[in-house]
């Protein structure tokens, strides 16, 4: 379906609303923390699934070789300095030296595989949940989008996603590692003493307090940050986008002030995490201190004592190096879990939302269509208690023109919004050929209907395939015939590369005029059944549109179309032109008709007219 989408039609009051909304929601998005939830953690590990048969068993593998690696040099050192050197037994020594050497090659060794596939696992999942989420918000209905600005939805597919990213990748394998390698290292310290072991161990209670404690207030000032991060992002979203209306006004130096100080709360709110976090080092640190002494202390009693022989104290010493590190980690995976709970919730909230417009389970095709058309009582409100048409009817004829005409907001684009099935009516039905439009697949309805709209939406490409966006697999000499015949080719051509020349996001080096003229080939292309023009010549000039007046009777020509229109000279022609008050139908009939009939239509005519000689006069 040719079409460019019409995001704002109520002006700039309603867009400055929607921006605040969006700063709103971007403040609401980084509500951070969410509890613990197994049944989300279970279906965040389905998406590990289907690589798990695969890659787990060598992850597993390569992260069991890391951890007794890793336990057992101390015990070869401990054991090296009881046996090989106590006794100056050289081959022994040699022997243990050997072995440690091996199993620093495994380590590392294994530790490559690990990371290899843990980081591969990690991007097939996000990949797979990124491409699930942007496919499932596709197929989202356009209720979805009223509620939520582009904003919302787009940091849900970017930041909440990449939060995931390092729960994959990282996260959940080094929680793994690191509570084998505590247990494993609490089993050892153990089995070598248990006094010297437990008295260790009393700095643990001390160090979880002070983490826990710490931590949370970490968790919470770095939260603090994110969410006034979020407020700069939405603030320069809003200024970038509304940088022509802000020097237009010049409204630069306010626009300053209120960034200036954002960004200074900013740094007030990043200083406090910051030194927050610089303080939880030296504690770990001292406690880390505390435990050495305990050791050396109590230990030098026990080895005077001969409980405890030199190498076991040297061992304990290296264990208690290793104690601390997965007890540090295991605290930050914590708050890292926490987060990306908060990430899936959002995610799977958008992943469970239903699209209002739904097919029927075995809806068939629509066949091609003639393009008769009939809105038969159809009541539609886009909020209960707003109606935005009361039981609207209207037959049109397979090739008939219809214009519809009417003041702002009396409901032309509904009528669009429901033949193309945006929206379902709330009352009453649409009919093409006589098809009910609920009962047949979207695709096959909306591929056979063109759509042109007031603000043309314009893809970062080339021209050429801005073009083909109608029909994907039309060849060049197709492209530029539908340019031509509705005379997009001059100035195509005139273009440093011609139909090659890249367009960036929305256009920006087309005039509003060139990127209607886009529109229009893309329409031609797609050679739908019924189309519909949306103000579409709004922003041509005169002499442009008298070209496009000749491009569009080929155009139009054996189709039925639709075509709203302020400047009511571009209908004029039209076979019936429907006059709209409130969402209710007042008026119908020829060009000529209403015009006898002296009513709304009359009324609009000579409202324009006087408008026109009055602009010409002065
Ligand atoms: N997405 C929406 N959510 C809520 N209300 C809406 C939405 N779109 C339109 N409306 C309301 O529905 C009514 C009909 O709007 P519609 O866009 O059909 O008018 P229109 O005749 O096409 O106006 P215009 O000529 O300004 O484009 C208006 O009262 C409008 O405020």
């Amino acid at each position: 379906m040719s079409t460019a989408n019409k995001p704002n039609q109520k002006g700039t009051a309603e867009e400055s609303k929607e921006t605040k909304q969006e700063r709103f929601v971007y403040q609401d998005d980084d509500a951070i923390e969410k509890p613990f939830n197994w049944s989300q953690i279970r279906r965040l590990g389905t998406y590990m699934k289907p690589y798990s048969k695969q890659m787990l068993p060598i992850i597993l593998l390569s992260m069991l070789l890391v951890t007794m690696t890793k336990l057992a040099i101390p015990m070869l050192i401990s054991f090296a300095i009881d046996h090989a050197l106590e006794d100056k037994n050289l081959k022994l020594l040699y022997i243990f030296v050997g072995s440690m050497a091996a199993a620093y090659l495994i380590q590392w060794l294994a530790g490559n595989y690990r990371i290899r596939y843990t980081n591969m696992i990690g991007q097939r999942v996000i990949y797979d949940l990124r491409h699930d989420l942007f496919s499932h918000i596709q197929r989202l209905s356009f209720r979805f989008f009223d509620k939520r600005p582009a904003g919302s939805v787009l940091v849900r597919i970017t930041n909440d996603v990449n939060s995931l990213q390092d729960l994959f990748t990282n996260g959940v394998v080094n929680v793994l590692i690191d509570c084998v390698q505590l247990l494993g290292i609490i089993v050892i310290l153990l089995t070598f003493n248990v006094k010297l072991g437990l008295a260790i161990m009393l700095t643990v209670p001390l160090m979880f307090m002070v983490s826990t404690t710490l931590r949370k207030r970490i968790r919470l000032a770095w939260q603090d940050v994110r969410m006034k991060n979020s407020r700069i992002n939405a603030h320069l979203n809003e200024s970038i986008q509304g940088m022509r209306v802000t020097q237009a006004y010049t409204q630069e130096k306010e626009n300053m002030k209120f960034f200036s100080n954002m960004n200074g709360v900013n740094r007030v709110a990043w200083n406090k995490a910051s030194a927050l976090n610089q303080s939880f080092g030296p504690i770990i640190e001292v406690t880390g201190a505390i435990g050495y002494c305990i050791l050396f202390w109590y230990g030098a009693k026990l080895v005077q004592n001969g409980e405890v022989s030199i190498g076991v104290l040297v061992g304990f010493a290296t264990y208690i190096g290793h104690f601390w590190e997965p007890i540090n980690r295991l605290g930050q995976m914590y708050s890292q879990l926490l987060i990306a709970m908060a990430s899936s919730e959002r995610i799977f909230e958008f992943i469970d939302e239903e699209p209002t417009v739904a097919e029927k389970g075995n809806a068939p095709a629509l066949p091609s269509i003639q393009g008769h058309i009939q809105f038969d009582h159809v009541v539609f409100e886009y909020e209960p208690g707003r109606p935005a048409l009361h039981r609207f009817n209207l037959k049109v004829h397979a090739g008939q023109s219809i214009a519809l005409v009417g003041h702002t907001g009396s409901g032309k684009s509904t009528i669009i919004n429901l033949l193309c099935r945006f929206y379902d009516p709330v009352e009453g039905r649409v009919l093409i050929d006589g098809h009910d439009i609920r009962d047949v697949t979207i695709q096959s309805l909306r591929s056979q209907v063109g759509i042109v709209l007031q603000d043309t939406f314009i893809f970062s490409g080339t021209i050429r395939d801005n073009i083909r966006f109608g029909r994907l697999e039309a060849t060049d000499a197709e492209v530029e015939a539908a340019a031509k015949a509705v005379h997009a080719h001059d100035f195509i051509v005139s273009l440093p590369n011609g139909y090659d020349t890249e367009v960036q996001e929305r256009g920006n080096i087309l005039s509003m005029g060139q990127r209607q003229l886009l529109s229009f080939a893309r329409a031609l292309l797609a050679d739908p059944r019924v189309l519909i023009l949306d103000e579409a010549t709004a922003s041509i000039d005169t002499e442009t549109e008298l070209k496009i007046q000749e491009a569009l009777k080929t155009l139009l020509h054996g189709r039925t179309s639709f075509i709203i229109a302020h400047r009511l000279s571009t209908i004029r022609h039209a076979d019936n032109i429907v006059v709209l008050d409130h969402g209710k139908m007042m008026e119908s009939g020829s060009h000529e008709d209403l015009m006898h009939k002296q009513g709304i239509y009359y009324g609009l005519i000579q409202a324009q007219y006087r408008f026109l000689s009055e602009a010409a006069g002065q």
